[in-house]
C-alpha cells in the first residue's frame, strides 16, 4: 500500500514537471554557518543591481551620503525580468522575518533574504556550455564606504555605502623602485593563493600592510593598485564615523571576502594611542599590557559600547571576528609611523611594512614615459641634471607627477624644463634652510657660552 503511494506521487511529480517547463533556484544571503554573506549572493546583488536595473520598474530612493544626490536601487518584491543569451530570467527578491523577538549576533539569523531565479529548463540543459548571466561580465569591483551608525536603519544593509571602484591605477603606472615593486606583487601573489597555506599553519587568510611616508608618495595609490591587481573590492573605512568597539565589529562582519579593508591616515583618525596610558595601573598579564583581550575586563566592557578603543582595533585586525571570514587585505596608511602605537603595527598584523619614499631616479623614469612617452634615451640630455637634483631634493612623485602633467599645451621639453626649474629652486630654499638652521645653532650656543661666563 505505502509502496503504491511513493510510485503514485513519483508519477505525479514526473507529470508536473513534464508540463512545468520552468526551473527555479533560490539563492540564500547567508550560508549554512549563517555568519558570512554568500559570495553568490553578492555576485546576483552586484548583477542585478549594476546590469538590470534599466528594467526595473520599481526602486526605493535614498539621499546620498552627501545627502545632496538621491541614489536609487531596485526595490525589495520587484521581479527583474532580464534576458542572456535569449534566454528569459525571472528574478524576484524577497524577505523572511523571524517569528517572535529573537535576537542574535549573527546577522544571517535576524532576517534573511534571498534571491529567486526562474528560467525555462532549455536554458538548464545547455548552461553548462555558456556561461552564467552574473559570471559573464565582468563583475564591477565596489568602493565602500561606512555610513554613521545613526543612518544604518533596522536590519537594513545600511551600514556601508558603495560606489563603482573605477580607479585606474596598476602596478605598470606606480612609480617606486622597481625591486619594491617586484617584491610586493610576489607577496601578494603568494597571498591570494594562499588559501591552503594559510588553512594548513592554521592562520585566518588575511593580510596586514602598513603603508607609510610624506605625503603625495602614492601611498593611496598604491592601494587602488593593488586592489585592481587582485581584482577584490575595496572597504574604506572612516573611523572617525564609527563610535565603539561594538559598531567596528558590525562593520568588519558585514565585509566581504576578496576585499581590501583600508583605514587612511590612522595616526589621524582617532585617538587610539592614549588608551592604555590613560588606564590606571593594575595587575596585568602580558597580553593585557597591549589591552588587547577578547574578553574585556569590567572597565573595558563599558568602553566597549562607548568608544572605540585600541583594543578594538586590534580585536578587529587579528582577534576572533577577523577569524570568521577569509581573504581579507588590510592596510593602514599614515604620514607618521612614529606617532602609532607598536601594538597596532606589529609584525603579524601588519605584516608588511611599504615605505612610500620621495621620487628617486627609476620612478622618475617610469613617471616620464607614463606622462610624456618618452624613454631614457630620449631624455639624455637633462635626464643627468634631473637625476643629480633627485638625489639632492626630496621631491614627491605627486608634484614630480604634476611638472609632467601636459597642461597649456606644453610640450614634453617644456614639462622637464620646468621640473628642472622646480628641482633646483627646492635645492636652493634646502640649502638656505640649512645655512639659517646652523646661523639659529651657532646664535644659541653663543648666547650660552656669555651665559656661561657670566
Ligand atoms: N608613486 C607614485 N606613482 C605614480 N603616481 C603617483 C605616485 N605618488 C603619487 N602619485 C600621483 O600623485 C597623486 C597623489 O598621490 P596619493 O594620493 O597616492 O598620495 P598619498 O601618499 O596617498 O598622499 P597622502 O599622504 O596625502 O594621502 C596621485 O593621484 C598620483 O597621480
Ligand atoms: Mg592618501
Amino acid at each position: 500500500m505505502a509502496m503504491n503511494h511513493v510510485k503514485i506521487t513519483l508519477l505525479i511529480n514526473k507529470i508536473m514537471a513534464y508540463f512545468n517547463r520552468y526551473i527555479q533556484i533560490t539563492i540564500s544571503e547567508y550560508g549554512p554557518e549563517r555568519f558570512e554573506r554568500s559570495d553568490f549572493f553578492i555576485a546576483v546583488e552586484a548583477y542585478l543591481s549594476d546590469s538590470c536595473s534599466l528594467v526595473a520598474r520599481k526602486f526605493k530612493a535614498d539621499l546620498g551620503r552627501d545627502r545632496k544626490k538621491p541614489q536609487t536601487s531596485v526595490d525589495d518584491g520587484q521581479e527583474i525580468v532580464d534576458t542572456f543569451n535569449h534566454a528569459m530570467f525571472w528574478w524576484y527578491d524577497y524577505t523572511e522575518y523571524p517569528r517572535g523577538n529573537v535576537f542574535s549576533w549573527s546577522p544571517g539569523d535576524e532576517k534573511r533574504r534571498f534571491y529567486r531565479v526562474t528560467f525555462h529548463r532549455n536554458f538548464h540543459a545547455f548552461k553548462r556550455d555558456v556561461p552564467s548571466p552574473f559570471t559573464a561580465r565582468n563583475r564591477q569591483r565596489r568602493l565602500f564606504t561606512n555610513n554613521p551608525s545613526n543612518r544604518w536603519g533596522s536590519g537594513e544593509k545600511t551600514f556601508w555605502s558603495h560606489v563603482a571602484f573605477q580607479h585606474l591605477a596598476t602596478f605598470d603606472t606606480l612609480a617606486i623602485d622597481p625591486t619594491e615593486k617586484k617584491t610586493i606583487i610576489d607577496d601578494l601573489i603568494a597571498f591570494k593563493d594562499g588559501k591552503d597555506y594559510y588553512t594548513k599553519v592554521g592562520k585566518a587568510w588575511k593580510r596586514g600592510y602598513l603603508l607609510f611616508g610624506p605625503p603625495g608618495t602614492g601611498k593611496s595609490t598604491m592601494i587602488a593598485a593593488m586592489a585592481n591587481f587582485l581584482e577584490y573590492d575595496v572597504y574604506d573605512l572612516e573611523l572617525t564615523a564609527v563610535k565603539n568597539n561594538t559598531e567596528l565589529r558590525k562593520l568588519f562582519v558585514e565585509t566581504t571576502g576578496k576585499s581590501i579593508i583600508v583605514i587612511e591616515d590612522i595616526d589621524c583618525s582617532v585617538d587610539l594611542t592614549g588608551k592604555r596610558r590613560d588606564k590606571k595601573p593594575r595587575k596585568k598579564s602580558s597580553r593585557e599590557n597591549d589591552n588587547m583581550t577578547l574578553q574585556p575586563m569590567e572597565a573595558e566592557k563599558d568602553d566597549e559600547d562607548t568608544k572605540l578603543t585600541l583594543s578594538g582595533v586590534l580585536n578587529f585586525i587579528d582577534g576572533l571576528w577577523s577569524a570568521c571570514g577569509g581573504e581579507r587585505i588590510i592596510i593602514f596608511t599614515t604620514n607618521n609611523k612614529d606617532a602609532l602605537d607598536p601594538a597596532l603595527i606589529r609584525r603579524g598584523r601588519m605584516d608588511k611594512h611599504i615605505e612610500m619614499s620621495y621620487c628617486c631616479c627609476e620612478a622618475f623614469k617610469l613617471l616620464a614615459s607614463n606622462y610624456l612617452d618618452i624613454t631614457e634615451n630620449q631624455l639624455f640630455e637633462l635626464f643627468g641634471e634631473i637625476q643629480q637634483l633627485l638625489e639632492e631634493v626630496n621631491m614627491c612623485p605627486a608634484d614630480v607627477a604634476e611638472h609632467l602633467m601636459r597642461t597649456e599645451n606644453r610640450d614634453a621639453d617644456a614639462c622637464l624644463q620646468g621640473l628642472v626649474v622646480a628641482l633646483r629652486d627646492a635645492r636652493d630654499m634646502a640649502i638656505k634652510e640649512k645655512e639659517k638652521a646652523k646661523e639659529d645653532v651657532e646664535k644659541s650656543m653663543g648666547k650660552e657660552e656669555i651665559a656661561g661666563t657670566k
